[in-house]
């Protein structure tokens, strides 16, 4: 593994009973920028990111971790990130900050959600849930952000700033990894895409390669990069 590779996957496999979610994936993700994995519904994003993680566990293949010495290696947000719904924002990281000995003051101000600390987690709109999912991710201050479809279910205004918080986050000099089905905003905001394709990688390059490939943008051309037809994800709502 070179110095600039946070991590490194080679020949992944796992299956469910007879259904193959991951069937051979090898990637390397940069230390700096976005990387996001894409592609249809079922294609094995989310049981790559766990397997990645090691939340899930593979069958075969290795994951191999880059040199750091932060306190706590890998950030997560789950698709559906859950908090205690009595809890303010502010206990809220409180309690996540607490754990790893970090500033819970800093880690809303990084997320935009110092204005509503006292708000409940009950109140929440589903992006600032969201934000709050990122703010506890960093907790730590982790060199490796891996964020599971950060965007699903946000309107676009939400999704835009979502992927605003995740591009600064980048700029500071950390890998994030994440799925997601929007593609005009992973177009803009990533660095390096991952095409997944029934549990392999079918392309990879730089939104610029892959559009060059295509011909076009990304959400509209994005079955062209893909060995069967499927219907196209949408580019700013995720499923
Ligand atoms: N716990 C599980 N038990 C059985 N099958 C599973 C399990 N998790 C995933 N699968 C199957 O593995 C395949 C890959 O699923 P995965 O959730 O990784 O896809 P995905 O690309 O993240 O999909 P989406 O875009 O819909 O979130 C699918 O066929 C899915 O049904």
């Amino acid at each position: 593994m070179t110095d600039d590779v946070a991590l490194t996957a080679t020949d992944l496999r796992r299956s469910y009973g007879d259904v193959t979610a991951l069937d051979g994936v090898s990637i390397d993700v940069p230390t700096d920028g976005v990387t996001a994995l894409i592609g249809p519904n079922g294609s094995g994003k989310t049981t790559l990111l766990d397997v990645l993680l090691g939340i899930e566990r593979s069958d075969a293949g290795t994951v191999d971790y880059g040199e750091s010495d932060a306190r706590r290696q890998v950030g997560y947000l789950p698709q559906r990130p859950t908090f205690r719904p009595d809890d303010t924002v502010r206990e809220t990281i409180a309690f996540y900050a607490a754990l790893v000995e970090d500033d819970p003051d800093r880690l809303l101000e990084r997320v935009g959600l110092d204005t509503v600390p006292d708000r409940r987690v009950s109140a929440l709109s589903g992006g600032m849930t969201r934000l709050l999912g990122i703010a506890q991710a960093l907790a730590g201050d982790p060199p490796i952000l891996a964020l599971d479809e950060p965007a699903s279910g946000l309107d676009p205004a939400m999704s835009d700033r979502i992927f605003g918080v995740i591009d600064s986050l980048a700029a500071d000099g950390r890998a994030v990894l994440l799925t997601s089905h929007a593609l005009s905003l992973v177009e803009r905001t990533a660095d390096h895409v991952v095409v997944v394709e029934a549990g392999g990688v079918a392309a990879r390059g730089s939104p610029a390669a892959l559009r060059e490939r295509t011909g076009g943008p990304l959400h509209e051309t994005f079955t062209d990069l893909l060995s069967e037809p499927t219907t196209a994800v949408d580019g700013g709502d995720e499923s």
